[in-house]
């Protein structure tokens, strides 16, 4: 069996970039309407649209998936997944519970599906460390309970809570010896 692509799911905030990047495989870039954070960059950290656009593109057939998560749309563009699938390097994604199943239900034998796991409260005080307002904290933490019993369509779960980031890490680089 060969893994194409590695799909992170999991609340918002339980560390899913975080260990993407120490997977340190190449990332999917996904689409979103959102606004980009400070530090975000367009084309690196996603391809930042406004609403019309994310419509426009998946009215035309060219988004694989797309989901509505808190007033935006999120999406993965059809070329992005198939090219991965085709190529012999495997990549990696962040998506929601939905989508990481719409992708897995295509390519079942292709997807390692990773799910991130930490407590409530650090999550929470995670989001509270990027000042964002107190109604879009209070958005994502009304989706963690939610978000965590979806975790069970994962093929692994890693406990990234404040105290295990360390394992978390070390068992993101083995696989990464793996896959890469
Ligand atoms: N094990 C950990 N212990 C403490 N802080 C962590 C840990 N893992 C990640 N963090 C921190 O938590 C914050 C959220 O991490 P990250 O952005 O990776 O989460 P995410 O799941 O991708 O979030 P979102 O879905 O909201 O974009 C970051 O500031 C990151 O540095
Ligand atoms: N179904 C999809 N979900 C996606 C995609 N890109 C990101 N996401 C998920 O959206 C939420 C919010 O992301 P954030 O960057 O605003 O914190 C998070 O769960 C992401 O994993 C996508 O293309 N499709």
């Amino acid at each position: 069996m060969s893994i194409s692509l590695v799909i992170f799911q999991g609340p918002s905030a339980s560390g899913k970039s975080t260990l993407q990047a120490q997977l340190k495989l190449p990332r999917v870039i996904t689409w979103t309407s959102r606004a980009p954070r400070i530090g975000e960059i367009d084309g690196r950290d996603y391809y930042f649209v406004n609403s019309e656009h994310m419509l426009f593109l998946f009215n035309n057939g060219k988004m694989l998936e797309m989901t509505e998560y808190q007033g935006h749309y999120y999406g993965t563009s059809m070329d992005s997944i198939k090219e991965v699938i085709e190529e012999a390097q495997p990549r990696s994604i962040v998506m929601d519970a939905k989508g990481a199943r719409a992708i897995k239900a295509l390519y079942p034998e292709k997807v390692l599906l990773i799910g991130v796991f930490a407590d409530k409260e650090q999550c929470r005080l995670r989001l509270l460390s990027r000042k964002i307002p107190e109604e879009v904290l209070s958005l994502r933490m009304s989706t963690y309970d939610a978000e965590v019993s979806e975790l069970s369509q994962c093929d692994l779960v890693l406990r990234n809570t404040d105290d295990n980031y360390d394992k978390a890490e070390l068992i993101i680089k083995f696989l990464g010896e793996g896959l890469g």
